[in-house]
C-alpha cells in the first residue's frame, strides 16, 4: 500500500525518531527515566499483537519517503534522483553521535549504503547486494547541521556496479567519501 494511506505509521516513525533523539540527549532524574521506560513497554505491549512478517511490514517499504519510514539510518532526504545520479540531504541527529559533535564512524556506512544502494537498484536495473563499502573519513561529519550528499555511479561491468558517493559539511567541505560494489543477483539468489 502506498504511503499516503499509511499516515499514522509514518507519524509513529517520525515519533519514534523523535524520542531517539530526545532519550540520546537527555539526562533525567530517576522518576522521569522510570516513567518514561513504562511509557515505551506500554507502546511494545500496544503494538506486539500486530507483528507481521517482513513482507507485509511498512517499516523500509515506503520507498517515497526519506529513510523509507525505518529509524535505522538517518533519513535521506532526496533533492534530485536520476537513473545514475541523486543528490540530496541528511542531518546526523543527536541519535548518531559517536562523540566530541562528530558522527558515529558506524552510521556513516550506514547512510552510504541507503543512498549507493538505492541508486544501484534504479533505472530499470535488477535488484542487487551490496558486495563491498569503502568509506573514507576525512574529517569530522558533524552532529546537527544539514548536510550534502551526492552519489553516482562509477562504472557498471557485467554483474557489478561500482557507486561512488560523498558527504559535505555546510562549508561544503568532504567530510566523507564511500565506493560500494553493488552486485546484481542472479535469479532466486537471496
Ligand atoms: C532502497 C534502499 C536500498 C538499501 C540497499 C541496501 C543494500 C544492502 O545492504 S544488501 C545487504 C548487505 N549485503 C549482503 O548481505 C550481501 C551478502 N553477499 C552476497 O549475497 C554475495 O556475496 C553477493 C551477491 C554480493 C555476490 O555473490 P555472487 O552473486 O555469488 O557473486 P560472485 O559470482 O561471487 O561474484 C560476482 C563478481 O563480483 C565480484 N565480487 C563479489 N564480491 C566481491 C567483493 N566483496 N569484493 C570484490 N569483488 C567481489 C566477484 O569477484 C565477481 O567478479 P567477476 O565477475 O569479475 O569474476
Amino acid at each position: 500500500m502506498p504511503p499516503a494511506e499509511h499516515p499514522e505509521f509514518v507519524g509513529l516513525i517520525e515519533a519514534l525518531r523523535a524520542a531517539q533523539e530526545t532519550i540520546t540527549g537527555a539526562r533525567p532524574p530517576e522518576d522521569v527515566a522510570r516513567k518514561a521506560r513504562e511509557n515505551l513497554e506500554e507502546i511494545t505491549r500496544l503494538l506486539s499483537p500486530f507483528t507481521v512478517g517482513e513482507s507485509e511490514q511498512l517499516t523500509g517499504q515506503m520507498r517515497g519517503l526519506p529513510g523509507r519510514a525505518q529509524a535505522l539510518a538517518p533519513a535521506f532526504h532526496v533533492d534530485v534522483e536520476g537513473n545514475d545520479r541523486v543528490s540530496g540531504r541528511v542531518v546526523f541527529g543527536r541519535f548518531y553521535l559517536g562523540g566530541n559533535g562528530a558522527a558515529h564512524g558506524g552510521s556513516l556506512p550506514l547512510l552510504f549504503d541507503e543512498v549507493l544502494g538505492r541508486l544501484a537498484n534504479t533505472g530499470g536495473r535488477s535488484p542487487s547486494r551490496t558486495a563491498y563499502l569503502h568509506v573514507n573519513y576525512r574529517k569530522i561529519t558533524p552532529v546537527g547541521p544539514e548536510l550534502r550528499v551526492e552519489a553516482h555511479f562509477d562504472r557498471e561491468e557485467g554483474r557489478k556496479r561500482y557507486l561512488v558517493g560523498t558527504i559535505r559539511d555546510p562549508e561544503g567541505e568532504i567530510t566523507a567519501d564511500a565506493e560500494g560494489l553493488f552486485v546484481a543477483l542472479r535469479p532466486g539468489q537471496p
